[in-house]
């Protein structure tokens, strides 16, 4: 057993590893601190969704952004799409695959970003969701696996985890660039948090 755990732990190091010398990802990753930082300066929201593991990174993304990173600071806006009165209505009456782009409709505006997450860049509800987003003015921010995904052709900025070809990898990349992410636009809004004691 131990040997599995050594193995596991290696290959997550060795998914870290490629992310680090992969310049192009490195780029994205910066691109998309932009991005989020844009809007917030214009006073936009961020939204973001996922499926499985990847609506659990949403959410937990969204968390720390309104409530707490590190330190205490004043909440910024950002929404997980997880309400399960909305998810159940628009799949009962228009489907399933309709969750996530029914909200950006219904509340994203011109400037707003939207983290859109998925390790197969393939999930039909996160595509709509990109295709809505991207129809009213919302910046796309895709989080995948590996390159040339559906998704990613629908993002402004896509950040695609080498983690190879299984789910749990990528979503490991994921939540460390998500942090990434909150850290990089605390930095921005929030400098005295990084000042040292
Ligand atoms: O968390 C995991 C696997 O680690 C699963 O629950 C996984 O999120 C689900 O199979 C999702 O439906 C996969 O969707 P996607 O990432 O390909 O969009
Ligand atoms: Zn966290």
């Amino acid at each position: 057993m131990i040997e599995h755990i050594k193995g596991s732990l290696l290959e997550a190091q060795r998914a870290l590893d490629n992310f680090i010398a992969n310049a192009e990802a490195l780029r994205s990753v910066e691109a998309a601190a932009e991005t989020l930082i844009r809007t917030y300066e214009s006073k936009g929201r961020v939204y973001s969704c996922g499926n499985g593991g990847s609506m659990c990174d949403a959410m937990h993304f969204a968390e720390e952004l309104t409530g707490r990173y590190r330190k205490n600071r004043s909440g910024l806006g950002a929404i997980a799409i997880s309400d399960p009165s909305h998810m159940s209505c628009v799949a009962n009456d228009f489907g399933y695959d309709y969750v996530f782009s029914r909200y950006i409709e219904s509340h994203g505006r011109e400037g707003d970003s939207l983290i859109a997450i998925s390790t197969s860049g393939k999930s039909p509800t996160i595509l709509n969701a990109a295709k809505a987003a991207r129809e009213m003015g919302v910046s796309v921010i895709a989080l995948t696996g590996k390159a040339g995904s559906p998704l990613e052709s629908l993002a402004d900025v896509c950040i695609c985890a080498p983690g190879g070809s299984y789910a749990d990898r990528v979503q490991e990349l994921h939540i460390k660039v998500l942090h990434i992410l909150i850290e990089l636009v605390e930095r921005r809004f929030f400098p005295e948090n990084y000042e040292r004691a």
